[in-house]
């Protein structure tokens, strides 16, 4: 791999063609990772097996490892200059031809590094970019990862105009290197623009599918990457979503109708996961696919209780919710992966931290009772159980009711058929259109336009909401 190659090519602005990217893939290096820890830093486990687990979902083959324990970092070269020579000889021991760095690097600090070593450098910001573009499919999350990438690299390309142009300076005229970095920013400048609008596009179809759903009581899965949401999904629905044993094996939005039972059905979506800090830029890109998980009516954070940095996991990701400005209030957590947790004690910690947190394993299925309970309590609220007569030709109201509700029973008359279905609210808009009549009978009190009658009664006429 060739290091500071061209990040732009020159020519017109480009149409939003989606089979580029401006970062150079890392697939197939041969990679050393390095660490710098300061003493405020708190590391459990392995200091370096969350960049593993990144390098190897990249594609790279990890073939060594340096960690140093400094104050603070070195202004020119990251890390130290005994540090720096070690990694040399590492890298020429080991014939590697990159190096990731778990920590984030000034764009001066990885040029200096790159000469001391005469090795490719970059951090664990490029990294992860370097996986959403590998692994974005959908037109939304490729034009997301395409801007994060832009982003990334724009001030890194500022800092190079500007060191050369001082170059050029002297000589009085531009130099043919600024000539051609100007006009690389600016296009760059202008494709960042057309990323922006053609997402804020995406972002307003999406925004109205969204509310063309509001029937349904909508639910998203979010969590650390890895946790096993898309392996839940799965289980949940029999959706065939792809899960894998990697960092960031989801990249896109997913839905499917999940029916809990008693309750009726909900749309239940799989999102991207989360990592600690996560590149800003990836998070306000990203904002569009998340668009769903702030629209939920509740959120069901899973966490994968088997690794032992969990409790840091959970935290970045309410982290990361709130940088997205999504309320917690309405996330249920869920402890995923039981039935592969080292000791009792371990879990215990957890739950002690989150009693109210509920146990599963995607994997064979533990929990799922408890979880269908906590969700349609969670959203219970806006559950009815009404009896609603349908004229036996209204077929879309009866396909309606089912997709909706759970239907408890059916009564055949010539005229009517009268169903017996618990529903979430919402999805009344279909059912007041058009049933012949319908008789609330979950909460006598209160009917469905909020009022309280003077007598609860099961009475075809007195909660009528037709
Ligand atoms: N033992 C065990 N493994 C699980 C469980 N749930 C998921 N896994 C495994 O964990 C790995 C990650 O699962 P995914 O469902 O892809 O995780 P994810 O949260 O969707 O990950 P990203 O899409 O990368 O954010 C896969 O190898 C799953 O088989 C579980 O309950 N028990
Ligand atoms: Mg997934």
């Amino acid at each position: 791999m060739k290091v500071n190659q061209p990040i732009f090519s020159c020519g017109g602005p480009r149409p939003i063609v989606l089979d580029e990217t401006s970062l150079t893939r890392v697939e197939n290096e041969r990679s050393i990772l390095a660490r710098l820890i300061q003493p405020e830093q708190t590391v459990d486990g392995d200091p370096l097996g969350e960049l593993e687990g990144l390098a190897t979902t990249a594609g790279t083959d990890v073939v060594g490892q340096i960690i140093q324990r400094r104050t603070r970092p070195d202004q020119k070269t990251f890390f130290g200059k005994g540090k720096v020579e070690e990694l040399l000889d590492l890298v020429k021991q080991r014939d590697a031809d990159l190096v990731i760095v778990d920590n984030d690097l000034s764009p001066a600090q990885v040029r200096n590094l790159e000469k001391a070593i005469d090795t490719k450098v970059i951090d664990r910001t490029e990294l992860i970019l370097d996986i959403f573009a590998a692994g974005a499919r959908t037109y939304e999350a490729r034009l997301a990862v395409e801007l994060a990438q832009l982003e990334y690299s724009l001030p890194r390309l500022k800092r190079m105009w500007t060191h050369l142009s001082r170059q050029s300076m002297g000589v009085g005229m531009r130099g043919p290197g600024e000539k051609q970095l100007e006009v690389d920013r600016r296009l760059a400048l202008k494709r960042i623009h057309d990323l922006k609008t053609e997402l804020k596009k995406v972002e307003r179809r999406r925004e109205r599918q969204v509310a063309a759903r509001q029937d349904t009581a909508t639910v998203s899965l979010v969590g650390y990457t890895n946790a096993g949401k898309s392996t839940l999904m799965n289980a949940l629905t029999d959706a065939e979503v792809l899960a894998a044993d990697k960092l960031f094996a989801t990249l896109d939005t997913r839905t499917r109708r999940w029916h809990i039972n008693h309750w009726g059905s909900v749309l239940l979506s799989d999102t991207v996961g989360f990592i600690r800090d996560l590149p800003h830029g990836l998070v306000a890109s990203f904002k569009a696919t998340l668009e769903e998980t702030s629209q939920a009516d509740l959120l069901l954070h899973v966490a994968d209780a088997s690794n032992p940095q969990v409790l840091e996991q959970i935290t970045a990701v309410y982290k990361v919710l709130e940088e997205l400005g999504i309320e917690q209030k309405d996330a249920l957590l869920v402890l995923n992966k039981v039935d592969q947790v080292d000791s009792p004690e371990s879990l215990q910690r957890v739950q002690e931290r989150y009693p109210n947190a509920i146990v599963v394993s995607a994997k064979t299925g533990k929990g799922f009772a408890d979880l269908r309970e906590a969700v349609g309590h969670a959203l219970g609220s806006e559950f009815l159980d009404l009896e609603v007569e349908v004229d036996p030709s209204n077929g879309k109201l009866l396909a309606h009711l089912a997709a909706h509700g759970e239907v408890l029973s059916r009564v055949i008359e010539d005229d009517r058929i009268t169903v017996h279905v618990r529903m979430p609210a919402r999805s009344m808009g279909e059912v007041k259109r058009s049933a012949l009549n319908i008789r609330d009978v979950s909460t006598p009190t209160i009917d469905l336009e909020g009022n309280t009658p003077a007598t609860p009664s099961r009475d075809a006429d007195s909660s009528d909401v037709a």
